[in-house]
């Protein structure tokens, strides 16, 4: 069968990068995808952004939504500290298959859940069937269309506490304008924008950060 873009961004990181090395993994990942085969990974310019808004935020409990290869999943989780709690949602089983590899080969197996499934179903799980009881910080990465009903869907399973950070990506391309207007006009969340580039392109992109007024 036929290998996949994912499967072959995974053989170059297993035969480039050093093993527990989470910064040879991220780096090994955007040279491939920059030099070989774009791929939807939030990229090191944007990723450097996510880098600071989440030391700032030193979270205790992190949910990304979309973990795709694992790249942004990898950025995180280096960063964080000592027995802090994070759990990656990815609906894609192929995606998923990857991410846990490149996840593992990064060293960070044990900080991170991966959790294969669709957000809506998994959202309303995380209370009771992952013990989770607030989410310092959300990292929005998957389907454009899902970002503003699954953050309106985090808020009414109670799991957004005052200074939660809700950061998204693509929010110019490939866009999220409703989820951008919810989060900028409905009072609860003091928003920033963060303009940046499109992952290994010329193209423009934001991340946006929304923290959660409690
Ligand atoms: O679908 C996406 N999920 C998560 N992140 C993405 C991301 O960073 C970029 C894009 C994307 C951007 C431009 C384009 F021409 C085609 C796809 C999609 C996703
Ligand atoms: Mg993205």
């Amino acid at each position: 069968m036929s290998e996949t873009k994912e499967q072959r961004v995974l053989q170059f990181v297993l035969q480039n990068a050093i093993r527990g090395d989470p910064k040879s993994v991220i780096d090994n990942i955007d040279k491939y995808c920059s030099q070989r085969e774009w791929a939807m990974n939030v990229g090191d310019q944007k990723g450097l952004i996510l880098d600071n808004v989440l030391k700032e935020s030193n979270p205790n409990t992190v949910l990304e939504l979309g973990t795709y290869c694992g790249y942004s999943t990898v950025r995180i989780a280096r960063l964080l500290k000592p027995g802090a709690r994070f759990l990656t949602v990815e609906f894609n089983p192929a995606f998923a298959a990857v991410a846990k590899q490149i996840i593992e080969f990064a060293g960070l197996k044990d900080k991170v859940q991966v959790i294969e499934g669709n957000t809506q179903d998994i959202i309303p799980q995380l209370k009771k069937k992952y013990e989770v009881d607030k989410l310092d910080f959300v990292f929005v990465d998957h389907w454009k269309d899902k970002y503003l009903p699954d953050t309106q869907l985090l808020e009414k399973c109670g799991l957004l506490a005052k200074g939660s950070v809700v950061l998204a990506d693509n929010v110019i391309t490939p866009g999220a304008p409703e989820f951008l207007k919810y989060v900028r006009t409905c009072g609860r969340y003091d928003c920033t924008n963060y303009p940046s580039f499109l992952e290994y392109m010329d193209e423009r992109d934001a991340l946006e950060k929304a923290v959660f007024r409690g």
